[in-house]
């Protein structure tokens, strides 16, 4: 009975400890799933935040994830936590690689802004900050992601400076080869005075360094100017065509005056003339039957009365008649002295145009018109009289650093001066032109070939020996001349293309010389 009551107690000792042993087992259990569950979450987040970066790591963690959902399996991936672990490491290893690429490349992209000369001073300071910051390594994606939003901010603000310049045009050569035509072409017209401050101002801005906006804006003043002198030009032509007019319709009335009085008077004499005719006839027939002396010497006498009446009336109308036409020559003649006075002025102005189209504004010497036309002048009296003809172009040494040390106003009166030595150094019937820029073209006829080097280098010794002095500074210019002589079957543009080829040889041979083409 003992042993039954013992055995009794003892088992449900038994079910009470393996009660707890179920409960504690359940508790782990528990515990472990919570776990799994866990590591199953971390798996999923892994996964996601790995997706995409390398395919096989994608596979081995989507393989975890089936395991871990079926606890029971879990014991099998364990090798592959393992295998997943490795590759992490790989990928870890080969991300830092990437990085420091990038970095590198960023570098690169950044050297290349600092090169981009309209960069804003503040966003320089910004990228030599960004330059530096480069230097530490990068750890992760996200420290390269910030780096490339400030670059491509760089980026947009040397675009914005870019487009804030506008239409601003980069100045070419041939920008600046049409600055220079354009200071030539306009030294080389005549302006109204008014007009000469504008000019003068224009070529200075034209010789400095220029931007495409003010070279077009400088032909577009220029073009007005010149259409403004035109229209001037073309007011005055009118004015004078409108005085021509005036005065031909006071011309043609006064003609047709004295016609209309003409006719008249035509007419009266007519009848004064019948009138007398009459009266001679009345003469007759009044004394054929008068016998007594008397009555005839009175009849006779009243005949002559009315015969001398008409006369004398035919007398009258005959001086008016002379009168009138006095009167119409003398306002014909003043219509025509004012027209004529007119047709002066305005011949005047034309000669002296003429004679400003064949000057150069700056020397005063003539220009290159002019200079054609008396190339042609002398061209034909070679051909007629087989005289030596010379041509010599004559060119300023080193100009340009005159310009450029004491200002394109000194280069200007530089110009002058010379452009006087050289025509002052020439007798009457040699020709100077200047020829443009700093260039001039002598025209020398009747000297022969072994005096022309002789009276070249007078001129260039005339031009050496000019006491220039640019702020207070003794300078010496000289020039070099080459010459050719004409020669037979040869054009003149021909024998100026060979006196031009002669210079350039001086210009090569140190400057300061004269050379013959022989
Ligand atoms: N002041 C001024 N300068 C002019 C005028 N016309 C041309 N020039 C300048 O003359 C200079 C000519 O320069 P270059 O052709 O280089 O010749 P350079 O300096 O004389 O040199 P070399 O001829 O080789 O001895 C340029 O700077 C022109 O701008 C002008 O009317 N006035």
């Amino acid at each position: 009975m003992k042993d039954s009551m013992a055995n009794t107690s003892q088992l449900s000792l038994l079910k009470q400890k393996l009660h707890t042993a179920r409960v504690a087992l359940d508790s782990i259990n528990e515990d472990r799933n919570d776990k799994l569950k866990i590591l199953l979450q971390f798996i999923g987040h892994l996964s996601l935040a790995c997706k995409g970066q390398n395919l096989e790591l994608d596979n081995k963690l989507a393989k975890l994830r089936h395991h871990f959902t079926n606890f029971e399996t879990v014991e099998e991936s364990l090798p592959e936590l393992v295998e997943v672990e490795q590759l992490l490491k790989q990928q870890y290893n080969h991300v830092m690689v990437q990085l420091e690429d990038s970095r590198a490349s960023l570098s690169r992209v950044i050297r290349q802004i600092q090169r981009v000369q309209s960069v804003p001073d503040k966003v320089k300071k910004e990228i030599n900050y960004f330059k530096k910051d480069l230097t530490k390594p990068f750890h992760t994606f996200w420290d390269y992601i910030p780096k490339i939003e400030k670059l491509v901010g760089f980026y947009e603000s040397i675009l914005e400076e870019q487009l804030a310049q506008g239409d601003k045009f980069v100045v070419l050569p041939k920008h600046r080869q049409l600055a220079h035509e354009l200071a030539q072409m306009i030294s080389e017209i005549e302006f109204r005075k008014d007009q000469r401050d504008r000019i003068f101002a224009l070529k200075e801005e034209l010789s400095n360094d220029i931007e495409v906006d003010s070279l077009i804006e400088a032909y577009q003043t220029v073009l007005s100017l010149l259409l403004d002198n035109i229209a001037r030009d073309k007011s005055a032509s009118q004015e004078f065509l409108f005085a021509l007019n005036d005065a031909l319709s006071a011309v043609r009335e006064v003609v047709s005056d004295s016609y209309n009085d003409n006719q008249r008077s035509f007419q009266l004499k007519k009848q004064l003339n019948r009138e007398i005719n009459t009266c001679v006839d009345n003469v007759g027939e009044a004394i054929i039957d008068i016998d007594d002396i008397h009555s005839l010497k009175s009849r006779v006498t009243e005949q002559l009365a009315s015969i001398r009446a008409a006369l004398g009336r035919k007398e009258a109308l005959e001086e008016r008649e002379q009168a009138l036409l006095r009167k119409s020559m003398e306002a014909m003649r003043k219509e025509l002295s004012s027209l004529s006075k007119e047709a002066n002025t305005f011949k005047e102005r034309l000669f002296e145009q003429q004679k400003l189209n064949l000057l150069d504004t700056l020397t005063q010497l003539p220009n290159r018109a002019a200079l054609e036309e008396r190339m042609e002048l002398e061209f034909r009296n070679y051909q007629r009289h087989k005289q030596p003809l010379w041509v010599a172009v004559a060119d300023i040494d080193h100009f340009k650093t005159i310009n450029d040390s004491f200002g394109h106003s000194t280069g200007d009166k530089t110009l002058q001066v010379i452009a006087m030595a050289l025509k002052n150094s020439l007798r009457d019937t040699e020709f100077v032109a200047r020829y443009g820029g700093e260039e001039f073209v002598l025209i020398i006829p009747d000297v022969n070939a072994t005096d022309i080097a002789q009276l070249l280098n007078r001129v260039r010794e005339k031009v050496k020996s000019i006491p220039f002095k640019f702020k207070n500074q003794r300078i010496t210019v000289t020039v070099s001349i080459g010459a050719a002589q004409i020669i037979n079957n040869e054009l003149i543009n021909e024998t100026f293309d060979r006196a031009d080829a002669a210079l350039y040889r001086a210009k090569h041979e140190s400057r300061d010389r004269v050379i013959i083409d022989v």
